[in-house]
């Protein structure tokens, strides 16, 4: 039997493509330092785009006086809001249209709405990334905010997808071990923004040495001092060099955890017969690896930086998809006359 696809299937897809777009802007917007492009928020020196004329520009440095109008990152910065803003809209839409179904036909009802609850509590880190002027907590919370936003919609488009799970009974341990793996990526993908905010990704140049030594100086106190208020302004970094290598390093250990783990997953979905998602795991991880290794070796070229946040997108959603397809989360008919009816186990119907 064809799957059949739900009402909001395609808009979902559409806002899962946007909410990668967001993310993607958003880390062009950090790695071109442009995050302080514009000094205020919503607006950028209080007009709807960047300054251009001399009477805008008059207004820009009579108000604030403190930051010089860059147009460049003025606009790498109101870019990416305007983006962000039209996904807000979407997934605003998406949850309307969820509570007009209100939940019937196993229509998902929840995740549209805590989708919407995520946007918007998202948009207040977007003003306190500006306000706080890149505060590395903030920035970094506001990173993953973006991830989760991204993962959500792609649930939600696997959700309203209608294609079949897999019909034969998966372990739970290996579901428990998929569920790990999220959770450990997850981590990973918070130090990496942890890395990113606080400037910390050339802290070492070599690898897998750091400063030529297997074990450099650290300061782990101050590298994860997460109340610490250091500024007035964070932009380039405030904290000092072994602080610095701490956060960096932490980053590399966790990618070898990380790559273990995926491994061992990879291994035992191959073991299942799932070859298609355990290779589709092994892709994005040799990805994001390499991409990670290239950040350092060749210290930091845009390009490579955006590919890697690229790919730890990429390797979420490859995660988010192996944990949907070793669960059944709704009941689904099925032509053999066979009813799927809870997490993974099958009823004869009829
Ligand atoms: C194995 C899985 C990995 C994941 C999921 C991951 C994820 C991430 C993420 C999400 C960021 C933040 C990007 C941004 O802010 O735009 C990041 C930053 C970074 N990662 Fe990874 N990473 C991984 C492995 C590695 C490895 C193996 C290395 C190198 C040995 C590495 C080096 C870096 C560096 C240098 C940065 C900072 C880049 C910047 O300042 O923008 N990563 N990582």
């Amino acid at each position: 039997m064809a799957p059949t696809t739900r009402p909001g299937y395609r808009l979902a897809l559409c806002a899962t493509a946007l909410a990668l777009l967001v993310v993607m802007l958003g880390a062009y917007t950090r790695l071109t330092h442009a995050g302080l492009g514009c000094p205020d928020w919503p607006g950028c020196y209080g007009f709807i785009g960047v300054p251009q004329n001399e009477a805008q520009l008059a207004h820009a440095e009579r108000h604030f006086p403190e930051a010089p109008v860059e147009a460049q990152k003025g606009w790498n910065e109101m870019v990416h809001r305007y983006f962000a803003g039209s996904l807000g809209l979407l997934i605003a839409v998406l949850a309307a249209q969820a509570i007009r179904r209100g939940g019937r036909d196993g229509q998902p009802l929840k995740l549209p709405l805590a989708l919407l609850a995520l946007v918007l509590v998202q948009a207040a880190f977007g003003m306190w990334t500006v306000t706080l002027k890149l505060w590395p907590q903030v920035v970094s919370a506001h990173l993953l905010g973006g991830f989760a936003t991204l993962s959500l919609l792609f649930l939600l488009s696997l959700r309203l997808s209608g294609a079949l799970p897999p019909l034969a009974g998966v372990l739970p341990q290996l579901r428990a071990l998929a569920a790990l793996a999220l959770v450990v990526v997850i981590g990973q993908i918070a130090l990496g923004g942890w890395v990113s905010s606080n400037y910390a990704a050339v802290a070492c140049v070599d690898l897998p040495t750091c400063h030529g030594e297997w074990w450099p100086a650290t300061d782990f106190a101050n590298g994860f001092h997460l109340t610490q208020h250091i500024g007035p302004n964070y932009l380039g970094g405030q904290l000092d060099s072994e602080a610095r290598t701490a956060i960096h390093l932490s980053h590399r250990l966790g990618a070898v955890l990380v790559s273990l783990l995926l491994l061992v997953l990879a291994v035992q979905l191959l073991r299942h017969g799932r070859s298609r998602l355990a290779g589709l795991l092994l892709l994005a991880l040799l990805a994001q690896v390499s991409l990670g290794v290239a950040n350092v070796l060749l210290h930091l070229p845009l390009a490579v930086a955006l590919a890697h946040n690229l790919g730890g997108a990429a390797l979420l959603l490859v995660l988010v998809l192996i944990n949907y397809r070793l669960r059944v989360p709704v009941a689904l008919k099925v032509d053999s006359g066979l009813r799927l009816v809870a997490r993974g186990s099958l009823r004869r119907v009829g």
